[in-house]
This record gives C-alpha cells, sequence and structure tokens, in this order.
C-alpha cells in the first residue's frame, strides 16, 4: 500500500507544448492517501488514462514527480514500481487455464507454491471463477475474461496500488453492479490504494469515498459524492454531477442607483445575497458571475411567496421516482427536480432560490467567502429587494 502524490505534474503529447491547450495533463499536484478507495471521473478525453499510465510508469511525464509514500518513481520501470493496474479490455493469456492466469503475477515474483495455490482459490471465490479455474481462458465469454483480468491485479497483496481503467466496460450491465459491490468489498478487506477510473458518476460514487473530477486535464474537485453534489467546486462539477446536472445563469453584480447597495442582478431580478459575499465579489473586482443551484435545492411554489420569482411552466417529465419541472426564468430554460408525491404544478408558477443553495461562480469557480466573514451571512436579507 502506498500514498501517492502527484508533484506539478503536466504531460504534453506534443513535441514542443507552448499553450495550455498543448497539455493532456495540465500543471496538478494532488495526493491519494494510502489505503483509500478512489475514482478518477470524467468524460471521454480529459486526460484519465493519460494520468494513470503516468502513476504505473508506462508513460514518462514531460514534467514534475510521481512519488510512492514520499520517494520519486520517476525513473522505476513499470514491473519496479509494484503497481497492478486492470484495463478496459482483457488482458489474459489465451493458451493458459484461468488458474495459472491468476497465478502468473504470484509466480514471476516467486512466491512459494502452497501460498499460490491458496491465494489464487481465495480471489477466484471472491469472483465467482472457482468453478472455472481449469478452463482454458480462451474459452470464457468477454465479462469471465474481464474477471480473470481483475483477478490478475488483485491476487497480489504486496502490490503499492491497484489501478482500474474503465474495467467494467466490457462487462454485462446486470453483473456491472455486482463486481463493482465486489471490488469495495475487496477493499474493505485488503485495504489497498485503489484508483478506479471511470466517465459514469453512478459507477465512481458507489466505488469510491472520494472522487476527483478531471475536466481539460486538471483535477477540478477532489471530494465524497456529497461533497461534489452540494458543493460543486466547479461549474463542469456542477454540470456533469447529478441527473440533469445544476442550473447555471449568467448574473451581474452592480451597485443599485437608488439604495446604492451593491446587489446581483439577474435580468430585472435581485437574487438574495449575503452582505458579505457582496463585500467579497466586489473586492475581487469582478461584474461578471455565473448563479449556480442544483434542480432538486430550486422550490417550487403554487402561491406567491415574499422570495419567489413568478416564472412560466414549461413541461414536466415524469422518470418515475421523480419529476423534472422546466421553467422559463428571464428567457433562460431552468429546471427543478420535483419528488414523486409533489403536486404538479402547471401555469404560472413562483420559484426560489435559497441562498445556501445558489452557489456563486467566478470564472468557472466556486466563490467562497473568508472565514472572517462568515458571521455577516446572517445579515444577508438587508441587501434583498422587492421585485
Ligand atoms: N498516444 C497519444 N498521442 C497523442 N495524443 C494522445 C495520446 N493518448 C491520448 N492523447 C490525447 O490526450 C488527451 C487525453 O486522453 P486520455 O486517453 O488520457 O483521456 P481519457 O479521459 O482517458 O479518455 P477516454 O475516457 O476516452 O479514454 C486526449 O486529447 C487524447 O486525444
Amino acid at each position: 500500500m502506498a500514498e501517492i502524490t502527484l508533484n506539478a505534474l503536466a504531460h504534453s503529447y506534443a513535441e514542443n507544448p507552448t499553450r495550455p491547450e498543448d497539455y493532456a495533463i495540465r500543471e496538478m499536484t494532488h495526493v491519494w492517501e494510502q489505503g483509500g478507495a478512489f475514482a478518477l471521473l470524467g468524460p471521454s478525453g480529459c486526460g484519465k488514462s493519460t494520468l494513470l499510465n503516468i502513476i504505473s510508469g508506462l508513460l514518462e511525464p514531460s514534467n514534475g514527480e510521481v512519488l510512492f509514500d514520499g520517494k520519486r518513481v520517476n525513473e522505476l520501470k513499470p514491473e519496479e514500481r509494484n503497481i497492478a493496474q486492470v484495463f478496459q479490455f482483457p488482458v489474459v493469456y489465451d493458451t493458459m487455464t484461468v488458474f495459472d492466469n491468476l497465478a502468473f503475477p504470484l509466480r514471476n515474483i516467486g512466491v512459494p507454491k502452497h501460498k499460490i495455490t491458496s491465494k489464487v482459490h481465495e480471489v477466484a471465490e471472491i469472483l465467482e471463477l472457482s468453478d472455472q479455474l481449469q478452463r482454458k481462458a480462451k474459452g470464457l465469454s468477454a465479462d469471465q475474461k474481464q474477471k480473470v483480468s481483475m483477478g490478475r491485479g488483485l491476487v497480489r497483496d504486496d502490490v503499492s496500488a491497484i489501478l482500474f481503467d474503465e474495467p467494467l466496460t466490457v462487462i454485462d450491465p446486470q453483473l456491472k453492479w455486482k463486481l463493482r459491490r465486489k471490488l469495495k468489498q475487496i477493499h474493505e478487506q485488503f485495504n489497498i490504494t485503489m484508483v478506479y477510473v471511470t466517465h459514469d458518476q453512478l459507477e465512481a460514487s458507489t466505488f469510491a469515498d472520494k472522487i476527483a473530477v478531471m475536466y481539460n486535464g486538471q483535477i477540478v474537485q477532489f471530494g465524497t459524492p456529497r461533497e461534489l453534489f452540494e458543493n460543486p467546486a466547479h461549474t463542469f462539477v456542477g454540470y456533469f454531477i447529478g441527473s440533469p446536472g445544476m442550473n447555471f445563469f449568467e448574473a451581474e453584480l452592480r451597485s443599485n442607483e437608488s439604495s446604492k447597495k451593491d446587489e446581483i442582478v439577474f435580468g430585472d431580478h435581485v437574487i438574495p445575497t449575503s452582505v458579505a459575499m457582496l463585500v467579497h465579489l466586489k473586492n475581487m473586482g469582478t461584474s461578471k458571475i455565473t448563479l449556480g443551484i442544483r434542480p432538486e435545492f430550486v422550490h417550487v411554489w403554487e402561491g406567491k411567496n415574499d422570495d419567489a420569482f413568478a416564472v412560466e411552466v414549461d413541461y414536466v417529465e415524469d422518470l418515475g421516482t421523480y419529476k423534472i419541472l422546466s421553467f422559463l426564468f428571464h428567457g433562460q430554460m431552468m429546471k427543478a427536480r420535483l419528488s414523486e408525491d409533489q403536486k404538479v404544478p402547471s401555469g404560472q408558477i413562483y420559484v426560489s432560490f435559497p441562498e445556501q443553495w445558489t452557489k456563486i461562480y467566478v470564472d468557472e469557480y466556486l466563490v467562497d467567502l473568508p472565514l472572517q466573514n462568515v458571521d455577516l451571512t446572517l445579515q444577508s436579507k438587508e441587501t434583498d429587494h422587492a421585485n
């Protein structure tokens, strides 16, 4: 087991990279703590496989260091790094039996025969491959082959970490869920540092305790599934996580001519904001602001309400256990998520955006209040204005 540190790491496949876009991995410093179950989540092409291959040593980074337990491993070959890597497509020796495939990594490092037998049986049991051990790998289905591939990653208990690169892509949907649970179980049992690459948020949150969300070659947030949902640090996290993703709208920080107070406005709507936040934004010297609120946190009222805005229902999608209501807010389509038992409104309704859940972004990043300002948030209503 090891703590894996990426120190000022960057990688470009281009010969002479000059612009940030030339980098598949833009400079990052990141720590995967020892023994954790992590997911690396992001869309196709964001740099996930590149990052994994740098950790395992298949790829040499253009800049920066990879450290295992504080020791630089850049110069070590993949086999010297003690990393097990499971790829998207099965890597098995077709002419060998399942037993021999699983035993291979152990024989390679000279593990005694009796230990190999017990370890192979233990892993085969976990992956439900016990009755396949004497079969040649050639005759196995794609699912079974991938299980063997995963098993080869799991047999060695001396590994620093196990890296999974979208390992369930070829697995049947029904089996996927089961295998994910199994991996989690294996992690709990052996406590090995595991990094699981996926572009599927459900897969990431069922496997990992902490998820690194990757976008454009950068880790834009590293947090628990709950943190990513409740407090997206970057607009991409808001958009990518959740179903549907966060609502975003461009707003403006301006000074109200009559009251002389600052306020955040969207069209002719004033968005309730704390004094502390207004002061902070003003100090940042920005007027362009993006507001984000998750559909789950938009309040929908049938009747008029002090903090609520009148909007028109556009349509309602019934998704079984919940409904998605779409409405136009100052010309922009937004969504609210209604629970199954909530009455479906139509025509004119009222919506409000609780301040706690209305996130403020500048240049795509969440604006957090400096700690010394937090107590001022209680004065928030002072800056509210009637519409
Ligand atoms: N061998 C290569 N040579 C040149 N460019 C590459 C190479 N491998 C990857 N890239 C580019 O680097 C960027 C990151 O690719 P990478 O495969 O790491 O992303 P990913 O997030 O793993 O995507 P996917 O989920 O599709 O596998 C992409 O723009 C890709 O086109």
